[in-house]
């Protein structure tokens, strides 16, 4: 299966670290872990330089997660110009599926090889520059994307890793020993385990309840020998900045707006005091991760 791809080895040399985000089950919180780990990322120094490139192909939630769904892709001589969240500072680069669709309901509707070409060419042919970080979002469980995506990284990037997103109820921590399963298979470092929905944020009050169980993710991987980077309450504050980060395309500027406007608002929700202490995990353990052999 491996084969040495030059053209995606040339442009992922400017990439120091890539960290794919994988969930056994959907709707635990994925895109939204994603979309919090890059703006962290991208928030944790003036001059960090970040990605995030978006292969769940059938259902990309990123661009609008990031406020920047109204955007096109600009295609330059040298490949896909990427779209920055944060416009002209130009330090939060994202790439989707979402952002070739003509129209914003379309479905994609693809087998196998039409899903590895796609992804193929996210990782060969867009200008992502030099960057610190790209985060990398992908569809539920593991499958065609998963496998296209190691089968074209492993052979030229050493510094690969991930992280597993899951709820704290059984049956979605039953799909998180899956996708563990596969991590193993195919020697992909894990950096940890990140509980979402775990517990509720009071609106109010700020007061964390548990109204469903808690703490299945940190047994999980407590269990498994794996680091728990942290858990993350349902926090209604949060869907209002990535769920209603709806661009105005009446407005020339109104991807701009909105993505600048995500990343404030982000920044003073709970969610992202909590998701600072996961980051310090995450950066901490990316320190420590041995190469993909
Ligand atoms: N901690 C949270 N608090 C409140 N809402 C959340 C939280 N995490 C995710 N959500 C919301 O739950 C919904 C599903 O989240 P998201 O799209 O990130 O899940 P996913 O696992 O990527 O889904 P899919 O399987 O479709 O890819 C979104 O509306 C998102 O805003």
């Amino acid at each position: 299966m491996a084969h040495l791809d030059t053209a995606v080895a040339r442009r992922l040399q400017s990439v120091k670290n890539i960290i794919i985000v994988l969930s056994g089950k959907g709707g635990v919180g994925k895109s939204s872990v994603s979309t919090q780990l890059a703006l962290n990322l991208h928030a944790s120094s003036p001059t960090a330089k970040v990605g995030i490139l978006d292969v769940d192909l059938t259902g990309p939630s990123i661009p609008r997660m990031l406020g920047v769904d109204g955007h096109g892709v600009h295609q330059s001589s040298d490949g896909w110009v990427p779209v920055y969240a944060d416009g002209s500072d130009a330090r939060l680069a994202c790439m989707s599926v979402g952002f070739l669709l003509k129209n914003k309901g379309d479905s994609v509707v693809w087998r196998g090889p039409k899903k590895n070409g796609m992804i193929r060419q996210f990782l060969s042919d867009v200008r992502w520059g030099d960057l610190d970080y790209l985060v990398i979002d992908t569809p539920p469980g593991t499958s065609d994307e998963h496998l296209s995506l190691l089968e074209h990284m492993a052979p030229v990037h050493a510094r690969l890793s991930a992280v597993i997103v899951t709820t704290p109820q059984a049956v979605a921590l039953m799909d998180a020993m899956k996708c563990l399963s596969f991590t193993r298979a195919v020697n992909l470092p894990i950096l940890g385990l990140i509980e979402n929905m775990s517990g509720y944020v009071c609106p109010c009050c700020g007061e964390i309840s548990n109204v469903f169980s808690t703490g299945g993710g940190e047994e999980m991987a407590r269990r498994e020998g794996l680091t728990f980077l942290g858990s993350l309450p349902v926090d209604t504050e949060l869907v209002t900045v990535l769920d209603a980060a709806e661009v105005d395309n009446s407005r020339q500027d109104g991807a701009e707006k909105k993505g600048a406007e995500v990343l404030q608002r982000y920044g003073r929700t709970s969610s992202a005091r909590l998701f600072r202490r996961i980051l310090e995990s995450v950066v901490e353990r990316l320190g420590e991760v041995q190469p993909v052999q």
